[in-house]
């Protein structure tokens, strides 16, 4: 027989229930004894959920605290030295001062895991002597058996992966690493088979990216020293997101099966194991059910998958699974109540998904019957869906597309003799100072929202009340001395939410909230049908802000690549002519904005280099049609309008190049949390245009202090033009508090101050 399995569950509850818990235990409203109780009931309701889903391998150890990879790192006793810590096992306390910062030590790295929009804590290495902390995995089995009698599945992120994802040490020592760590995951595998542990699910993501032979020693001596510890254990090397690299060697590791993506890298790996094969011992654990996007399964598609691989498996050496972590797709449909039924009907998330995964499981053991009535459901439901006029005006929008694309896309003149017209014309300093975009998203700015949609407030209140804001910090920006000043964002949910809810083509759910990164969740919007532009969404806020101060006030806009990257797409176009559909509509707006007389107009891009394909030759042409929606959105205006754009939390340092392409006249990219590792990327390679980059993190309530921005600046200035120079945050402030906030600007402006000074005195010598 085959088996139905899940990779992991959303952690984030129904309702939020886990982010809430977890914000009143920070904010001292919540006592940590109180934090576990709520967390377990969690925990223990998302496994009687995939029990009565008729799940057979049901994971362990997928939930977390905050993120699975700092609960790795704390299960290795992997604690930056500068946290105090005396080995043992780590408490919530310290837990969450590595992912949050204290009072006096700053946060670890967070960064993208993979090509999503989640964010994990960068294990630092650096001064680590490891040690088993405790064995997570196992409490975990213990309390989904005890509790609820569930055999569960551990889910374990696997060793290679871990060291990848790692920094703190050179390329050179990462089999030193590996062997350091090894006994820990050998000690934590032998006790989970001495509990009676059958089935264990080790991630090993870094396989779908290219990886050296010396790499492929690393892994080989990996899982042959886990296959000793435990023996009878069942070890599933699982991969996600792209088809694996060096399937043939990785299939006769010492595995029980090899798990597999059969959605985004099915082709890859139905290559692989038609050439291959897969031996006799083996089982193949196949994702058949989209992770990572939110439509409906064609079952008889998926199906066609299965009549492929059993050709070469028989069914009951094939485990039917998602194509990954159900983390990244909101937990169940049966929540949305307001989206008209034709839409609602060709939706799953995590809860339909794992229906989806069971009736898969069950059409291929012969238990078939619902599979007619369910595939005769879907099909209607697409036929519908299909039929929606907004999905068919396609031709017509590519038509004056590929007008403007066969125009060339550049600005009237070169960065060289547009920038000084732009500088003169705003009046700039040499470094010139300005925020992200967004100041804080404090409570009484969201209840004013939910009031206004909840009918409590009229329109004509709520624009008031976001009126009374935009005048407040436009205020307070004169005051603490910024030159380039921000509305304030107040009237946005989200970045890209906000843009979704105006423009055509998109649709909303109530409740499909996905973490993002620790206790902070986005709603992404569907595009479900063609993109259109339908009114300015921007201009009013903007221009008010415009009329409240003689200093420039930056336009702000999420580009289409990051509408993209952060909506669940359709699926039946590709995400280029998606991508050109949301630039067109955005040009639009850029216009407006320049027409209401906005001189600096910021093109947010934060997730460009998130959506960067995990296969190197798919790379290029995404860079490349990237750049081109860029353009597409912000080359049509005056050479004395300033185009800003804005990256965060990604490694950055391989696409320079393509960023210096978006022909962006000033970019600001977030720096501080990795310490200013990307500032060393510039001794290599110039950047000729206009960036700042950012002083401080933002992720943090700690306020650095004047030096310490001061001498990030001058590292900075060390190696990039002063006069192209500009001072800014990591990235928006809209997740901190007003005190903090003032605070830190306050600083950063007169750590600017400073460096201008020292900058003058070097000049007149
Ligand atoms: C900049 N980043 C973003 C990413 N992705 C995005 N889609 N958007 C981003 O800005 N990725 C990378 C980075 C870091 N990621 C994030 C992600 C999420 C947040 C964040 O602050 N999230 C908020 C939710 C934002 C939101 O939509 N808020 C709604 C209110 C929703 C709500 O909770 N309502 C309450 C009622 C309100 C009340 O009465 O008080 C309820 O329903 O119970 C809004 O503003 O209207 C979060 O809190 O998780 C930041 C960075
Ligand atoms: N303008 C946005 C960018 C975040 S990446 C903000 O300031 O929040
Ligand atoms: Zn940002």
């Amino acid at each position: 027989m085959a088996l139905s399995s899940n990779l992991g569950y959303p952690r984030i509850g129904s309702q939020r229930q886990w982010k809430k818990a977890i914000e009143q235990y920070w904010a001292g409203k919540l006592e940590e004894a109180e934090l576990h109780a709520q967390l377990k009931e969690i925990r223990l309701s998302h496994l009687r959920k995939q029990q009565a889903a008729g799940i057979d391998l049901i994971p362990v150890n997928d939930f977390s605290y905050y993120d699975q990879v700092l609960d790795t790192s704390a299960m290795l006793g992997i604690v930056p030295p500068r946290f105090s810590y005396e080995g043992g096992k780590v408490s919530t306390k310290l837990y969450y001062e590595i992912a949050r910062g204290s009072n006096d030590q700053p946060a670890s790295e967070m960064t993208k895991w993979f090509n999503t929009n989640y964010h994990y804590i960068v294990p630092e290495f650096n001064n680590i002597t490891p040690q088993l902390t405790h064995n997570a995995p196992l409490a975990a089995y213990r309390e989904a058996k005890q509790e609820l009698g569930i055999e569960g599945k551990p889910v374990i992120l696997g060793l290679f992966s871990f060291v990848k994802l790692a920094k703190g040490y050179a390329k050179h020592e990462q089999g030193a690493w590996v062997e350091k760590l090894l006994p820990l995951y050998y000690q934590v595998l032998q006790e989970l088979q001495a509990e009676g542990v059958q089935w264990v699910q080790f991630d090993e993501p870094a396989l779908v990216t290219a990886f050296s032979e010396q790499d492929m020693v690393q892994v080989r001596r990996i899982y042959e020293a886990l296959a000793e510890a435990a023996p009878n254990v069942k070890v599933i090397l699982q991969t996600y997101f792209e088809s694996v690299e060096r399937y043939s060697e990785l299939i006769h590791l010492p595995i029980a099966a090899l798990g597999l993506d059969g959605v985004h890298g099915w082709q890859g790996n139905i290559e692989q194991l038609l050439a291959h094969g897969v031996p006799a011992n083996k089982l193949v654990a196949i994702g058949l059910v989209d992770g990572r996007n939110i439509w409906r399964a064609e079952l008889e598609e998926s199906y066609t998958k299965l009549e492929q691989l059993q050709k070469l498996v028989t069914a009951d050496r094939l485990i039917i699974q998602p194509s990954c972590s159900l983390l990244h797709v909101p937990v169940s449909v049966q929540y949305e109540d307001k989206l008209p039924q034709v839409i609602k009907d060709v939706l799953a998330f995590a809860d339909e998904k794992l229906t989806e995964v069971v009736q898969l499981t069950n059409k291929l053991n012969g238990q078939a019957e619902s599979w007619e009535q369910a595939v005769q459901a879907g099909k209607q439901a697409y036929a519908a869906f299909n039929a929606l006029e907004q999905r068919n005006y396609k031709d017509k929008l590519q038509q004056s597309i590929d007008k403007l694309l066969q125009q060339g896309l550049t600005r009237a003149a070169s960065f060289a003799e547009r920038y000084p017209l732009q500088v003169n014309k705003l009046q700039l300093p040499l470094l010139p100072t300005t925020t992200i975009g967004s100041f804080p998203q404090t409570k009484e700015v969201r209840a004013a929202r939910s009031r206004w949609r909840k009918g409590e407030w009229t329109s004509e209140q709520y624009d008031a009340f976001v009126a009374e804001e935009i005048d407040r910090w436009i205020a307070y920006q004169e005051q603490l001395g910024l030159d380039v000043l921000v509305h304030g964002e107040f009237e946005r949910t989200d970045m890209v939410e906000f843009f979704g809810e105006k423009l055509g083509g998109f649709c909303f759910t109530a409740n499909g909230w996905v973490q993002s990164y620790g206790s902070r969740c986005v709603k992404p919007p569907v595009i479900y049908g063609d993109v259109t532009y339908e009114a300015p969404m921007t201009v009013k806020e903007t221009v008010y802000a415009q009329s409240r101060t003689k200093r420039p006030v930056k336009g702000m806009l999420t580009g289409p690549i990051t509408i993209m990257n952060w909506s669940f797409v359709r699926q039946d176009l590709s995400r280029e002519t998606i991508a050109y559909q949301l630039a067109f509509a955005l040009k639009q707006e850029v216009e407006a904005l320049e027409k209401s007389g906005i001189s600096i107009i910021q093109v947010d891009e934060p997730a460009v280099r998130e959506g960067l394909p995990l296969k190197q030759d798919e790379q290029k042409p995404y860079l490349d049609f990237s750049i081109r929606a860029f353009r597409l959105t912000t080359c049509g205006v005056q050479n004395e309008t300033q185009i800003h754009t804005h990256m965060c939390y990604c490694d950055f340092s391989d696409m320079i190049s393509s960023i210096r392409d978006m022909d962006a006249d000033v970019i600001s990219i977030e720096t501080s949390r990795s310490h200013g590792e990307l500032i060393a990327n510039f001794e290599q390679q110039t950047y000729d245009l206009g960036i700042g980059l950012g002083v401080y993190d933002i992720h943090s309530p700690r306020v650095p202090a004047v030096a310490e921005m001061e001498s990030l600046i001058e590292r900075a200035l060390r190696v990039l033009e002063p006069g192209l120079f500009w001072i800014n945050p990591d990235c928006g402030l809209k997740t901190r508090q007003e005190p903090e906030t003032l605070a830190a600007l306050k600083n950063m402006i007169e750590a600017t101050a400073a460096v201008r000074q020292k900058l003058a005195q070097a000049a007149s010598k």
